[in-house]
């Protein structure tokens, strides 16, 4: 149980690679926070996500709210520290990816992605932080950034600055929060199949491309995803902060 007893708060959870780690943290003791955007049409995935945590004998309660909202995070820490007691792990999770074209891109697009992606981040993960610090025994931040916070993609022009963004956060927060104990980490992934790219992958062309540009050969799933975060939350980690670590089958380094 590499997470006996800690509660996690992750934001994004009701679906793909957020749920993942929701359940491995379960897996391993924990219990946990669900954020999501409180759409009713995801209200059903949240509530069998908890369900199962249920069934592995930890407890989770949910919090709808809109990630880029500044307030939400600080309604994330209140439910933790109402019903758990406090936090010790927060995941920045939550994220949009809506494939536009640079050169006609909306300015509502942009404006929502980098809303939805960073700024609301930047005030979440300042909230877990404050009571983190407050509880005087640290805690572990990890940020779902992206292999797109080291690469472009001409789709994604008002989204790889975000990603960077959440990678440079983490890395000025465990500048800011080591003192405190409060490590601070970024997971990087790459394709990974969920319904962020469900459209974009439905492309029989793409898909191939994507997969033949990873050396293990296949696009990830969000478990991929799980195994990482957790290592990061945990003690295993005690000594790593302000590091990134890529999930993606080795695409990045696959140059020839
Ligand atoms: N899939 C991939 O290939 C990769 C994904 N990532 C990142 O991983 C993270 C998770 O993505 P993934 O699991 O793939 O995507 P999904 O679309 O499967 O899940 C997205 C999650 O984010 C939540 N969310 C979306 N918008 C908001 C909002 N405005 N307020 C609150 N919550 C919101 C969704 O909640 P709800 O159900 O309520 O809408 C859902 O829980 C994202 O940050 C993404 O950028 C990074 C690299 C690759
Ligand atoms: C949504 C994309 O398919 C996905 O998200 C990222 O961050 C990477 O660019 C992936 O390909």
């Amino acid at each position: 149980m590499l997470l006996n007893d800690k509660t996690v708060i992750i934001t994004g959870a009701s679906r793909g690679i957020g749920a993942a780690a929701a359940l491995e943290c379960a897996r391993q003791g924990a219990d946990l926070v669900i954020g999501y955007s409180g759409s009713p049409s995801s209200k059903g995935h949240v509530d069998e996500l908890i369900q199962q945590i249920e069934a592995l004998g930890r407890k989770a309660v949910a919090v709808g709210a809109p990630a880029e909202d500044p307030d939400t995070g600080e309604a994330l820490v209140a439910a933790a520290v109402e019903h758990f007691g406090g936090v010790d792990v927060f995941v920045n999770n939550a994220g949009i990816c809506p494939f536009h074209s640079f050169l006609d891109m909306p300015r509502e697009t942009y404006l929502k992605t980098v809303d939805t992606n960073l700024n609301g981040a930047y005030f979440a993960v300042q909230a877990a932080a404050r009571q983190m610090k407050e509880q005087g025994r640290g805690g572990a931040i990890i940020a779902v950034s992206s292999i797109s916070a080291l690469v472009g993609g001409a789709m994604q022009t008002h989204y790889t600055p975000t990603k960077a963004g959440l990678l440079s956060l983490m890395q000025s927060c465990a500048v800011a929060l080591g003192p405190y104990g409060i490590r601070c980490n970024a997971v990087l992934p790459g394709t990974i199949e969920t319904d962020i790219n469900r459209d974009d992958l439905s492309d029989d062309g793409k898909r191939q491309y994507m997969e033949s540009r990873t050396p293990l050969g296949r696009l990830g799933n969000p478990d991929d995803l799980a195994g990482p975060i957790v290592f990061l939350a945990s003690d295993m980690a005690r000594y790593v902060t302000g590091a990134s670590l890529l999930v993606d089958g080795g695409m990045f380094v696959n140059l020839q």
